[in-house]
């Protein structure tokens, strides 16, 4: 595990922040956390990081506590809103960053042309980052948070002020940097880029934890079929493939995480001399499981 966290709580004077998260994030793997503004995303990734001091419980990030000063040169990190220096160049930037690194100047320099490649900035490096627009402004911060080649890369609202094309061309990053198997762990209030980019997601609702699991599970939706004949035997035989299903009349609904079971399910009803009218999964998207656990209220 690259990330794992025991019952970690941060709390400013008892009240904000979150608590008791326990998770575990695998190498190579594409971690978001969804939640909206004041859920506790950065609150959480800034502990992570050593930044602020948990209230209690406790973490390890690349096989160290959390907070381990030199597991911090295996890091990259983009913080939310991040003010850039206008007065430099993209280029002077990033070779500062390198220096905050401590990476000798040789290896900076031959990095920052990976980089500028990587982020789509090559040709723009000199140009100062006050003529950048806020999509450059971001992609050059992606190009600071993966200098040092870092093996784990946090990304707090990385698209978040970007139009469709800024998006697109960050997401494009995240990808190539999956590519190379680095393990991200983005937060973000944006469903459709969780959808897009996320190994596993965990929905955070005024700093608790509420789900976690990989997209295709939370997004199964139960299946709803129609069956004529339907009798004891079917139902009985049709708990082999989920024991806690419900039936309403003669509509069954089964929780059935692989699809590619449907196909068994309908030959089981058919044998069984059932007549199959209808099987379909409940509509449920994101969107809808997202409401549905943090409410629809303000954020605190
Ligand atoms: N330094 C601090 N002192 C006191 N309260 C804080 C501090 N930092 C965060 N909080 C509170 O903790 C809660 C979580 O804030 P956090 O910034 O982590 O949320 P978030 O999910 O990242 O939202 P956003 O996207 O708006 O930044 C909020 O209620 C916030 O007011």
């Amino acid at each position: 595990m690259v990330i794992e966290t025991y019952n970690l709580t941060k709390k400013f004077n008892g009240k904000g922040g979150f608590e008791n998260i326990s998770l575990s994030v695998k190498e190579g793997e594409v971690f978001s956390f969804l939640g909206k503004n004041g859920a506790g995303k950065s609150t959480f990734i800034r502990t992570l990081l050593g930044i602020l001091y948990p209230t209690s419980g406790g973490g390890v990030i690349l096989k160290k506590p959390l907070g381990d000063v030199n597991t911090r040169k295996k890091i990259g990190y983009l913080p939310e809103l991040f003010q850039y220096h206008n007065w430099l160049t993209g280029y002077e930037l990033l070779f500062n960053h390198g220096l905050l690194y401590k990476m000798n100047k040789k290896d900076i320099k031959r990095r920052i042309e990976e980089v500028l490649d990587i982020v789509g900035l090559k040709g723009h490096e000199h140009k100062k980052i006050k003529e950048y627009s806020k999509g450059m402004k971001q992609r050059i911060g992606l190009g600071c948070a993966i200098l040092s080649d870092p093996e784990l890369l946090f990304l707090d609202e990385p698209t978040s002020a970007l139009d469709p094309v800024g998006r697109k061309q960050v997401r494009d990053i995240i990808f190539k940097l999956k590519k190379e198997g680095k393990t991200i762990f983005l937060n973000t209030h944006l469903l459709s880029e969780v959808e897009l980019v996320s190994d596993r997601v965990a929905i955070l609702d005024k700093g608790i934890m509420k789900k976690v699991g990989t997209m295709k599970e939370l997004m199964n939706s139960p299946v709803v079929l129609s069956i004529g004949n339907l009798n004891e035997e079917i139902i009985n035989k049709l708990k082999v493939f989920d024991p806690t299903l419900k039936k309403v009349e003669n509509e069954i609904e089964m929780s059935v995480y692989n699809d590619d079971t449907l196909p068994k399910i309908a030959e089981c009803i058919v044998k069984n001399n059932g007549l199959l009218y209808m099987m379909k999964r409940k509509e449920n998207v994101l969107e809808e499981l997202f409401i549905k656990t943090v409410g629809e209220e303000d954020s605190r």
